[in-house]
């Protein structure tokens, strides 16, 4: 498995931000991860990347359990956070070179590796801007590049297009199609429209429970919409 997630928990003072959840992801699916404001998707996703570490349950990545052996499981994600830190001041490819460096990347290998990344991301044109000088959506762009630099195996991308324009949101949707080719993906989104363009399985959680996990197909073959089904299985009585 890419992804196995079991029983994981997330306490956070009183609150329990995800309350025993379990999924599996096999290589090469990509799966939609939905769930209402504060349902535990970043929480879910902060754990697998090893940012977090789970209260209860096991999480692991390629196969390697998140805590207890963070390294290799890293390795082997590319994780684009919600909030994406990025350096303003430094121009588009230094950060690029700086971000390789930082995954023991070097030399010309290195050098290729960003041009590929850069042509991959739609970046030619701007791969000279500082990255403050960006717009938002090229600036997620750089996030992206960020991301699969180390070519990994698993992509965790968290509202990849939230708040880009509706044409950003289809160029940074036709990245991820083209990157996520041969990879396994996990992103999170709010925008029903884009789970039915890129994935083969929606996971739906709401109050820190799964609460849907099923492919577009069993859920279409329901006859009601990925709007009505979300909105009746998050429904806050
Ligand atoms: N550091 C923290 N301390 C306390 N509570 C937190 C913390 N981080 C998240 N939470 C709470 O945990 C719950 C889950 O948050 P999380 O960010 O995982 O949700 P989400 O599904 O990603 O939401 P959104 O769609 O708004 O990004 C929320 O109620 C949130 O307020």
């Amino acid at each position: 498995m890419s992804i196995e997630v079991t029983n994981l928990t997330k306490v956070y003072g009183a609150q329990r931000a995800i309350d025993g959840i379990s999924f599996t992801l096999k290589k090469g699916e990509i799966v939609g991860f939905l769930g209402p404001n504060g349902a535990g998707k970043s929480t879910t996703m902060k754990i697998l990347t090893g940012y977090l570490k789970p209260t209860e349950g096991l999480a692991k990545v390629s196969d390697f359990n998140v805590v207890e052996q963070p390294m290799p499981a890293r390795k082997s994600i590319g994780y684009l956070p919600e909030h994406n830190p990025l350096y303003l001041d430094m121009f588009v490819t230094e950060f690029l070179l700086f971000s390789g460096k930082l995954y023991g990347m070097s030399g010309a290998t290195l050098k290729t590796r960003v041009e590929e990344v850069i042509a991959m991301c739609g970046l030619e044109p701007e791969k000279k801007k500082k990255i403050g000088q960006l717009s938002k959506g090229y600036r997620q762009r750089v996030g992206l590049a960020q991301s699969f630099l180390h070519d990994p195996q698993v992509l965790i991308l968290d509202e990849p297009t939230t708040g880009l324009d509706p044409n950003q949101i289809q160029e940074i949707r036709e990245v991820i199609r083209t990157a996520g080719k041969d990879k396994t993906v996990l992103f999170s989104t709010h925008i029903m429209q884009e789970v039915e363009a890129l994935c083969d399985r929606v996971i739906i959680i709401n109050k820190g429970k799964v609460v849907s996990d099923s492919s577009l197909d069993e859920l279409r073959s329901t006859g009601n919409s990925l709007e009505e089904i979300f909105k009746n299985l998050t429904r806050s009585e």
